[in-house]
C-alpha cells in the first residue's frame, strides 16, 4: 500500500530512550508510530537513544505499523547524527521538528537521500510559511505541534480551541492542496477520555487523517473517530447505488435521505469505502 494511502487514524509517539515502550508498541493497534530522538527523550539520553532506537528497529516486529523516525532539529547538536542514523534505519520516513522553510527540508534531504519526510508544524513561522513547506517534493505529511506551538502563541489552552484554529486550518488548507497526509496534536491530559473523544470529532470534522498521541489509552478513540462509522459506510454504498441507477436513466443527479446526490458526492462516498477497505485490510493482516 503507498504511504499516502494508508490509514492514519492513531499516531503513537514512542520515546526512542525507552525499552518498554518500544516493546509494547509491537502489539499495539495502532497505524504508525513516531520513534521520538526529541522531545520525549533527555538531553543525557540523546546518543543513547539513537542507539536503543536503530536495534528496535533492526529487529522488527512492527508489522504494517507506518514507522517514522523523529530527529532532533539539524541547529541542535544532535541533529545531524540522527539524521545519518535514520538513513540506515529500518523506518518509512523521518520527521523533522519545527519546520519554518522548505531549505530546512532541502538540507535534511542532502542526508537522508530518498527517505520522505514529513514536517512538524509548531511555530508561528511555520504556520506562515506551510505552502512553501508542504510543496516541497519530499514531504509525505505534516503532523500538528500543538504543545510548541501553543508555548510560541502564548496562548491558552481551550477545549474548543480557537486560538489554534487558524493554525490548524492553515495547515490543512497547505497538505491537502498538495495531497499531503496530515494528523492533529496531542492531547496531553491522557486520561480524558472526553476531552480526547471531543479534540478528535473536532480534528475530524476539520479534515485531518488522525491524531498524533502520547500513551496507549488513547489509541482506540483515535481508531474509532477516525475511522467512516458503519452508518457512513451504508450511506456511501447507498449514494453510490443511487447515483448510478440515476446515471442509467440518463439523469445526472440523485437523491438520497432527502439530499441530493451528485459525481462529487459520489467521489467522496467511495473515499470512505475506500478507507474503510485500507483499515479493514491492516487490521486483518
Ligand atoms: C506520559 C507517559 C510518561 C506516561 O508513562 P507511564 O507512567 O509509564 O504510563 P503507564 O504506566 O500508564 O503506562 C502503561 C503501559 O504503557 C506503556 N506506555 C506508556 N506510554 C507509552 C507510549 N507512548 N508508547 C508505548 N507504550 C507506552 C508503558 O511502558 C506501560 O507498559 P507496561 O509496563 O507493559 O504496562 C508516557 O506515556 C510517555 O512517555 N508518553 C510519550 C510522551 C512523548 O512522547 N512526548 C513527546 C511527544 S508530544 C510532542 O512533543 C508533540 C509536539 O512536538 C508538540 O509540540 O506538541
Ligand atoms: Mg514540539
Amino acid at each position: 500500500m503507498d504511504m499516502r494511502s494508508r490509514p492514519y487514524r492513531s499516531v503513537l509517539y514512542i520515546p526512542g530512550s525507552k525499552d518498554r515502550a518500544l516493546e509494547k508498541a509491537r502489539s499495539l493497534p495502532v497505524d504508525a508510530i513516531i520513534f521520538d530522538l526529541e522531545d520525549a527523550v533527555a538531553v543525557d539520553e540523546k546518543p543513547a537513544a539513537r542507539a536503543t532506537l536503530t536495534e528496535a528497529l533492526a529487529s522488527g516486529g512492527y508489522g504494517p505499523r507506518v514507522k517514522i523516525v523523529r530527529i532532533n532539529g539539524l541547529d541542535t547538536e544532535w541533529g545531524r547524527a540522527d539524521a545519518e542514523a535514520v538513513r540506515n534505519m529500518d523506518c518509512d520516513a523521518v520527521l523533522l521538528p519545527k519546520v519554518e522553510s522548505a531549505a530546512q527540508l532541502d538540507a535534511l534531504a542532502e542526508i537522508t537521500g530518498d527517505l520522505p519526510i514529513w514536517a512538524m508544524m509548531e511555530t508561528p513561522r511555520g504556520m506562515l510559511n506551510a505552502a512553501e513547506i508542504a510543496a516541497h517534493p519530499k514531504l509525505a505529511g505534516m503532523v500538528m505541534g500543538t504543545n510548541d506551538l501553543a508555548k510560541e502563541l502564548q496562548s491558552r489552552f481551550r477545549p474548543d480551541r480557537l486560538p489554534m484554529l487558524t493554525s490548524l486550518s492553515l495547515c490543512l488548507l497547505a497538505a491537502k492542496a498538495e495531497g499531503l497526509v496530515i494528523v492533529d496534536g496531542v492531547y496531553n491530559a491522557f486520561k480524558d477520555d472526553e476531552g480526547l473523544k471531543a479534540e478528535c470529532a473536532q480534528g475530524r470534522d476539520m479534515g485531518f487523517d488522525g491524531k498524533t498521541l502520547i500513551h496507549p489509552a488513547q489509541v482506540e478513540i483515535a481508531n474509532t473517530a477516525f475511522a467512516p462509522a458503519p452508518e457512513e459506510i451504508d450511506l456511501a454504498r447507498r449514494q453510490i447505488a443511487a447515483f448510478e441507477e440515476a446515471e442509467a436513466a440518463g439523469q445526472g443527479v440523485a437523491v438520497v435521505d432527502g439530499k441530493i446526490v451528485e459525481n462529487l458526492h459520489v467521489a467522496t462516498a467511495r473515499e470512505i469505502l475506500a478507507k474503510s477497505e485500507a483499515i479493514e485490510a491492516i487490521t486483518a493482516g
